[in-house]
């Protein structure tokens, strides 16, 4: 199996990093030459849950030129990266198949757009951390649910059994639910901790913020009462505690004051619940705070 990973940072290389580990001929396109240069000096170093080392040589290119044409080509940019990357994939090889590993729910009709004839989408319950451009850490076990959502599933039943034991692959059918319950767990975790600035874990020690996740809870399955059964208070907490350690994606970006994925992520549920003539007070709150923080506006 020859996989190629679009976007060298805190997931495409913890996925590149494990693909490499088991053998897997992997390549990684970065669009920075000097990133290229640092992994092919130190090797792509991951600092694993428990403490040690794992130090991969990988293929590392800049041009996409490079893609083999029966590559599964695994698409690890934030969401707001993917629209230049939209023309690129388009020249790409229809045989060549796609896999999409962003949080958030604006990408999905996005990508099934593009002419290639097998595409799937990814929804990833681990946490990642780039350190620096050669190095990531693990920052908690998850699994990664995989669903396809049109061409051929056996090469990612192949890919499930490959990473087995170093990330459980989990196939969904319905990809559009998968991430929609991904978006809904993300509006738990990823709002707050960019806004009060804090790991993962911290969210359901501190007692104001663990309020706010029982509130966000209420208002959410209030919206979506069809969820209820199979989304428990207790997947929040799991996923908070199972990456704990975490600095969360949306953390990370106001950190580096990127821009974050809130439109995609907490957007697109505020819009999906006002379809259903229902409030989320508590979401739009926090939506209309990162808003805030990103656009710079102060008193
Ligand atoms: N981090 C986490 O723990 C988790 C993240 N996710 C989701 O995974 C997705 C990826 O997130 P994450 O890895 O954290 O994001 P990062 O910002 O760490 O990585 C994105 C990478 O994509 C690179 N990139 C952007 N455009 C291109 C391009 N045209 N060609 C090549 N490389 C490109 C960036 O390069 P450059 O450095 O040059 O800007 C950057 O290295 C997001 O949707 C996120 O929400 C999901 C679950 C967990
Ligand atoms: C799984 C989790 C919550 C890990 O932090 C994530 O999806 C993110 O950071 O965006």
């Amino acid at each position: 199996m020859r996989i190629t990973i679009i976007g060298a940072g805190s997931v495409g290389m913890l996925i590149a990093s494990f693909l490499a580990e088991q053998n897997i001929n992997v390549t990684l396109i970065v669009r920075r030459k000097e990133q290229a240069l640092e992994i092919q000096k130190f090797g792509l170093i991951r600092k694993n849950l428990d403490g040690s080392f794992y130090t991969a040589k990988i293929q590392v290119e800049t041009d996409f030129s490079s893609i083999k044409e029966d590559s599964l080509v695994i698409v690890a940019v934030k969401y707001g990266q993917l629209k230049p990357l939209y023309k690129t994939l388009k020249t790409l090889n229809i045989e060549s198949p796609l896999l999409f590993l962003q949080n958030g729910l604006a990408h999905f009709q996005e990508a099934l757009r593009l002419p290639q004839k097998t595409i799937a989408f990814g929804a990833c319950q681990f946490g990642a951390e780039k350190e620096s451009d050669h190095i990531v850490v693990h920052r908690g076990q998850g699994v990664l649910k995989l669903a396809v959502e049109k061409g051929q599933k056996e090469l990612f039943k192949k890919l499930a059994s490959t990473l087995d034991g170093k990330i459980q692959l989990v196939m969904e059918e319905d990809a559009e639910q998968m991430l929609f319950e991904k978006a809904l767990l993300n509006c738990f975790i990823n709002p707050i901790t960019a806004i009060v600035q804090m790991k993962n874990g911290q969210l359901i020690e501190n007692q104001y913020t663990y309020q706010l996740l029982l509130n966000l809870y209420d208002e959410l399955m209030e919206a979506f009462p069809e969820k209820r059964e199979d989304f428990q208070f207790e997947d929040v907490k799991n996923l908070c505690i199972k990456t704990a350690a975490n600095t969360s994606s949306m953390l990370s970006d106001r950190l580096q004051m990127r821009p974050t994925e809130a439109e995609t992520i907490i957007g697109e549920v505020i819009q999906r619940a006002a379809k259903r003539e229902k409030p989320l007070p508590t979401l739009t709150t926090l939506y209309h705070l990162l808003l805030a923080i990103e656009s710079g506006e102060k008193m």
